[in-house]
């Protein structure tokens, strides 16, 4: 409401009010019909603003305002400063078998390379501390070399992943910065020790858990993750993950890219009791053949390279496969890597959206040099409990992590 005409209106109402607590006023107006009328005149100084307007009807009716609204407005009102995005490229390692973002913590910044796993909520780094027997050539984060490093004294973590790699550690807050957005005294998770899977790889300076603060491993008390941190001065309450194949991809904070997509976001609701960003598929289809009706309940899970899908769905796969096969020294499925490997098309919420994991992608890697012989990117979940939406499916996509309103969407790209 123009602020002439809402003091136009309480005046009207004051009046009305006073006469009606002493209707017996001095106003020599009593006993006659008082009338007047009054001219409106334009306030010059009022600027029409869309954003602004309906964000006064929702104020009026008490309504919140929904996040792309409040953003609007926020950017609209020049609190955009208040409020922050970011971007940080990441890059593949060799067959895409994780993926690696830099990371600047403390102060003067020290760069690491970490995995950003939406599988895991602790983020553990490589450190001056880490047994060196264990250490390959890593960059090592070193506390005493950071002017805002402080120690939780007395606080430890112990992480174990699905794939049986494990470290430990004591913890200090620092400043933490990635893809230019910052949080002062996030919690650092510096290992003492780590397993040899983490040993063997010079790359990988440690893991940046992007899941949710249930499943932090710090003991005595549980820390919150970069993006809890982060995520109430983001402009909006989300991140994006933007992987390729075998080609740098991109983590967004903050904002949707609508060049990085093609399009529409299909969002569905997330469960993320287990700490994990769990949602269901309701169908898939292998090749050009009909979607059939079995649920995949599953996590979309960066820090995993492969796609772990129910038996049914993975026998299926492999039998439209000629040359594919259960290969027992390998402990997994294998196809010949000149196959013609068809596509495995998952659906996403309930109006027909689906994401194609092109068949190529399902062609994961040569296991032997002369490259007859490749690892299926398609696996088992059996006995993980769900499936895992690993780098091989989420690299099929554009996937918007909203943890304002715990929702994951999905687009082709
Ligand atoms: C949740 C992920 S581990 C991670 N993304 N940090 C996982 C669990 C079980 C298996 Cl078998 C493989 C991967």
């Amino acid at each position: 409401m123009q602020i002439l005409s809402f003091l136009i209106a309480a005046t009207l109402t004051a009046g009305a009010l006073a006469r009606f607590l002493s209707p017996f006023s001095d106003d020599s107006t009593i006993g006659r019909a008082a009338t007047f009328s009054l001219k409106q005149v334009r306030n010059p100084k009022f600027v029409r603003n869309g954003p602004i307007q309906l964000a006064r009807i929702y104020h009026k009716y008490g309504v919140p305002l929904p996040d792309d609204l409040k953003a609007a407005v926020a950017r609209i009102r020049g609190h955009a400063g208040k409020r922050s995005t970011g971007s940080a490229q990441t890059n593949p390692e060799k067959n895409d078998v994780e993926y690696l973002t830099p990371v600047s913590i403390g102060t003067p910044g020290q760069v690491l390379n970490l995995d950003l796993d939406t599988g895991s909520s602790d983020l553990w780094v490589f450190s001056s501390l880490t047994t060196s027997s264990q250490v390959n050539g890593q960059t090592l984060y070193d506390p005493t070399k950071s002017t805002t490093a402080n120690q939780l004294q007395g606080y430890t973590w112990q992480i174990s992943y699905g794939d049986g790699s494990s470290s430990s550690g004591d913890v200090y807050t620092d400043t933490v910065t990635v893809g230019g957005v910052t949080f002062s005294a996030q919690a650092v998770q510096v290992a003492k020790t780590v397993s040899s899977e983490f040993t063997s790889d010079p790359a990988n300076h440690g893991l940046l858990g992007m899941g949710f603060g249930s499943i932090n491993t710090v003991e005595p008390v549980a820390q919150k993750t970069f993006f809890d941190n982060i995520m109430p001065d983001l402009d909006l309450p989300l991140f994006t993950a933007d992987l390729k194949r075998s080609a740098p991809g991109r983590y967004n904070f903050g904002y949707i890219d609508p060049s990085a997509y093609k399009g529409e976001i299909t969002y569905v609701p997330v469960d993320n009791d287990s700490g994990f960003w769990a949602w269901t598929s309701p169908a898939y289809a292998i090749g050009s053949r009909n979607f059939g009706n079995t649920t995949l309940k599953g996590i979309a899970d960066t820090g995993a390279s492969l796609f772990l899908l129910p038996s049914a769905a993975v026998s299926e796969y492999y039998g439209a496969v000629f040359g594919a096969k259960y290969d027992r020294s390998q402990g997994a499925f294998t196809v010949p890597c000149d196959a013609s490997a068809p596509d495995f098309t998952f659906v996403v919420g309930d109006h027909g959206a689906t994401i194609t994991v092109p068949g190529n992608y399902i062609k994961y890697a040569p296991i032997d040099d002369a490259g007859k012989t490749c690892f299926g990117g398609i696996q088992l979940d059996t006995g993980i409990g769900f499936s895992i939406f690993g780098d091989v499916a989420l690299k099929s996509a554009f996937v918007v992590f909203n943890g304002g309103n715990r929702t994951i969407g999905w687009a082709t790209k």
